[in-house]
């Protein structure tokens, strides 16, 4: 298993004010597989993707990345790992304004000590990998959403990484440039054997994944296997 969450749980506040934002949580994703991960607001997606992805530390149980509990690192080892291992994309795609589409890419590389020439030559080959090799020189400002969206796609998955956490990837997009980048999280998954977390709202984005969880109120309380796309379900109609 490349995530082996196993009873996490995630409580915010103490006493009265306690939140359980994920309660007992146990949930593993093999190598090239996609989990979508759907529910309400406030059930704890997000939640669940932070602590994942070691950007948020749980209250109880494990996070085991690549076989290694992260919960039990100190916090430089995580950043170390997170870099090396894990790529997140976000809804706003959270790049750095100031820096190239390429700088952009290479930057984790760069933190994590790659050389700059080498990084570099790394981000080409991931921005070249989502189809916008053109736009290395270009800053986001200058790019369109789905442009944009690329960009960090192509940050999350430079270099050698096994575990790809995407939070409402395609929020900010239109609907055909949000499949586009679905298209894309798929295609890593089935052919490079990095194992995938999508959380979305919507039921024809989660079609894209190998199986769906569900969560309400911080417990997972149901999975299926991949829905059905959104031509059987128009077929159905007939
Ligand atoms: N830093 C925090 N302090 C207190 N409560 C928090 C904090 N972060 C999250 N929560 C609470 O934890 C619960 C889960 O939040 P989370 O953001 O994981 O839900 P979500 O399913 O991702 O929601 P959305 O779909 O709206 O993004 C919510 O009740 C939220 O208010």
């Amino acid at each position: 298993m490349i995530l082996d969450l196993r009873q996490l749980t995630r409580v915010h506040g103490t006493g009265e004010q306690a939140v359980h934002a994920l309660r007992d949580v146990d949930l593993a994703v093999a190598a090239g597989e996609l989990v979508a991960v759907m529910g309400p607001s406030g059930s704890g997606k997000s939640t669940l993707l932070t602590c994942a992805g070691g950007l948020d530390q749980p209250t109880r149980g494990e996070v085991l990345v690549d076989g290694t509990d992260i919960t039990t690192l100190k916090r430089s080892a995580v950043a170390a790992l997170r870099r090396r291992l894990i790529g997140y994309v976000f809804q706003d795609f959270n790049l750095i304004p100031a820096l190239t589409a390429a700088e952009n890419v290479a930057l984790p590389l760069e933190l994590d000590g790659v050389r700059a020439r080498t990084a570099r030559k790394h981000a080409e080959a991931a921005l070249t990998e989502v189809a916008i090799g053109e736009l290395a020189d270009r800053f986001p400002d200058d790019m369109s959403g789905g442009q944009r969206q690329r960009v960090a796609i192509a940050r999350a998955i430079v270099g050698d990484r096994r575990l790809l956490l995407a939070d409402e990837p395609t929020g900010a997009l239109d609907s055909d440039t949000g499949e586009a980048v679905l298209q894309l999280l798929r295609d890593r998954c089935d052919q490079h054997g990095i194992a995938g977390i999508l959380v979305t709202h919507d039921a024809r984005h989660a079609a894209w994944a190998d199986r769906v969880v569900y969560l309400r109120d911080g417990v997972l309380v149901g999975q299926s296997g991949p829905l059905p796309d959104a031509d059987v379900l128009l077929q159905g109609t007939h």
